[in-house]
């Protein structure tokens, strides 16, 4: 080996040959039929695919909210797979933010108070009141989700899910309950979160015009990695049109 050889960091994710079967009663779905993926460090991912194709079954398995029914999760090298309901608790609290369709916001508590609860309870949190200016609502803080606008309301879930600083990043159609004009600034909010914090971002929507905002894109096809395209320059979300 050359004395100057780089020692390559591993993926954020490394995926390889998984499967995830759901049974319910005698009728079997396989969700997944052999994954292989990488994700590397700061990486923008849109995942694409027909309903049913297996987008969010991937996803909530490398977020660590389901276990696999074979195949191998690494994050950062270290085996997710096996990993117990306690020690994927502990690694969602840890690294990974999660954003939904819909917002999950407590509608008692004001927007800051929304994330200030997550904040409360992470390991090296940035300050609710950061989280909230990544996504362009420092004037809206102090305003309850029911004086909010839909749009608003998923950059303060985007904020809650950035709060804890987490490595990862895992979007479910975050924009899939806004009009398109809303949309756009939800992604420009996702777009500036990746720039600046790193965080690796993954997105599943069903919006094809998604796709030129992204590094790197995956197109699922009855649970499979149809095919995977790269984006050589990333267009800002404001020139996508959908
Ligand atoms: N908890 C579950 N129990 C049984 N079957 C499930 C479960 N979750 C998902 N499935 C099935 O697994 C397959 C993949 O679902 P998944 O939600 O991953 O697809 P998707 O590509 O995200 O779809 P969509 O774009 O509609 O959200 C589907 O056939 C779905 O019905």
């Amino acid at each position: 080996m050359k004395a100057d050889a780089a020692i390559s960091a591993p993926p954020i994710f490394e995926v390889s040959g998984l499967t995830k079967v759901y049974r319910t009663g005698d009728v079997e779905v396989r969700a997944l039929n052999g994954v292989d993926l990488r994700l590397e460090a700061g990486e923008m991912a849109v995942l694409l695919g027909p309903s049913g194709s297996g987008k969010s079954t991937l996803l909530n398995i490398i977020g660590g909210l389901d276990h696999p029914t074979s195949g191998s999760v690494k994050f950062k090298g270290k085996e997710l797979s096996g990993a117990s309901d306690r020690e994927l608790t502990s690694y969602r609290r840890d690294h990974v933010g999660f954003v939904f369709q819909f917002y999950n916001l407590i509608p008692s508590l004001t927007a800051w108070e929304n994330v200030a609860l997550i904040t409360e309870v992470a390991r090296h949190p940035m300050s609710a009141s950061d989280a909230l200016a990544l996504v362009g609502l420092e004037s809206r803080m102090h305003h309850f989700p029911a004086q909010l606008s839909g749009g608003e309301q998923q950059r303060v879930a985007i904020a809650r899910a950035i709060a804890k600083n987490p490595e990862v990043l895992l979007c479910d159609e975050p924009t899939g309950a806004l009009d398109s004009a809303t949309g756009i600034i939800v992604l420009e909010a996702l777009a500036r979160v990746n720039a600046e914090t790193g965080a690796t971002t993954a997105i599943i929507t069903h919006n094809a015009g998604i796709r030129k905002i992204a590094h790197r894109v995956f197109t699922f096809l009855d649970g499979r990695i149809a095919s995977m395209e790269t984006n050589e320059t990333p267009v800002k979300p404001s020139e996508v049109q959908w």
